[in-house]
């Protein structure tokens, strides 16, 4: 644990956190039903990396998610977005911040059927009263491929499509960070293909921030880093992780379960 961190703060020469989680624990439930999901988990994301978060399935990584995304508050432990620490926050605040400062990309795309890609891409401005950049806007339209697309609804487009609207969507804001649950588990993989390497430019040409959940060795390898869940805590992470290394280390993970 301590040599991933000084991983990720070697290699980005001393870039400050986008996120921090330390010594966070997640217990659901009470008694003997108790379910410790998270258990002192602690990880620096450094600002402009994509990091891939894998392990066993009920390893923890949906909960490592929306811990530091504010979704769910951990039983104890510290998380910071940036300069801010969440636990501090009250609801309100904490939506106002995820909407200003997150961008979510999930499996199921998550669009708003009724609107407009245009309108779903801008919904993250919209709820904040914020105008939209329109330069801003076209960059992220254009290397999203949706520029022809902007006036149809969700249900006229391919679930690859959808994902493009998703993580444009994500985009808008410029946010700290952007987290994605599974953002290929429902596409083919040509088309995961696709939207990972948006996620990479997202990442490498717009200095965005992206903390990925995933099961697959063929989406990490996409991460600049890969860090390893098993019974809710930390087992190793690596850096520029290739399918072959991925799949041994959870090969690795299983054998020791
Ligand atoms: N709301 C909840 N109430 C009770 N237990 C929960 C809850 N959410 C998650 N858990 C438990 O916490 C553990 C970690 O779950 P989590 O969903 O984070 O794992 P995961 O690695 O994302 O799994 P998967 O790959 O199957 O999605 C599991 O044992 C799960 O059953």
């Amino acid at each position: 644990m301590i040599g991933w961190k000084r991983q990720l703060h070697g290699t980005t020469g001393g870039t400050a956190n986008a996120v921090r989680l330390h010594e966070v624990t997640k217990r659901y439930g009470k008694g003997p039903q108790a379910v410790l999901a998270l258990d002192r988990v602690s990880a620096d994301i450094a600002r402009g990396t994509f990091t891939a978060v894998m392990g066993p399935s009920g390893s923890g990584k949906s909960t490592f998610l929306h811990c530091a995304a504010g979704l769910d508050r951990p039983t104890s432990g510290s998380v910071r977005l940036g300069g801010t620490e969440l636990a501090r926050l009250n609801e309100a605040p904490l939506t106002r911040l995820r909407r200003s400062s997150m961008g979510f990309v999930f499996q199921a795309f998550n669009l708003v059927p009724s609107l407009t890609v245009e309108q779903n891409i801008t919904l993250p401005l919209r709820l904040q009263g914020r105008r939209t950049d329109r330069a801003w806007f076209g960059e992220i339209v254009a290397r999203v491929g949706l520029a022809d697309r902007l006036r149809h609804v969700p249900s006229q487009l391919s679930g690859g499509q959808q994902q493009r609207v998703a993580i444009a969507r994500a985009l808008v804001n410029r946010p700290e960070v952007i987290f994605a649950d599974e953002p290929t588990g429902s596409l083919d993989p040509d088309t995961a293909n696709d939207i990972l390497g948006l996620l990479r430019q997202a990442v490498t040409d717009l200095h965005q921030t992206v903390v990925m959940v995933t099961h697959d060795p063929v989406a990490a390898a996409h991460a600049d880093r890969a860090v390893f869940l098993a019974n809710g805590r930390i087992a190793s992470g690596m850096t520029s992780p290739t399918v072959e290394r991925v799949t041994a280390a959870i090969a690795g993970l299983r054998g020791a379960a």
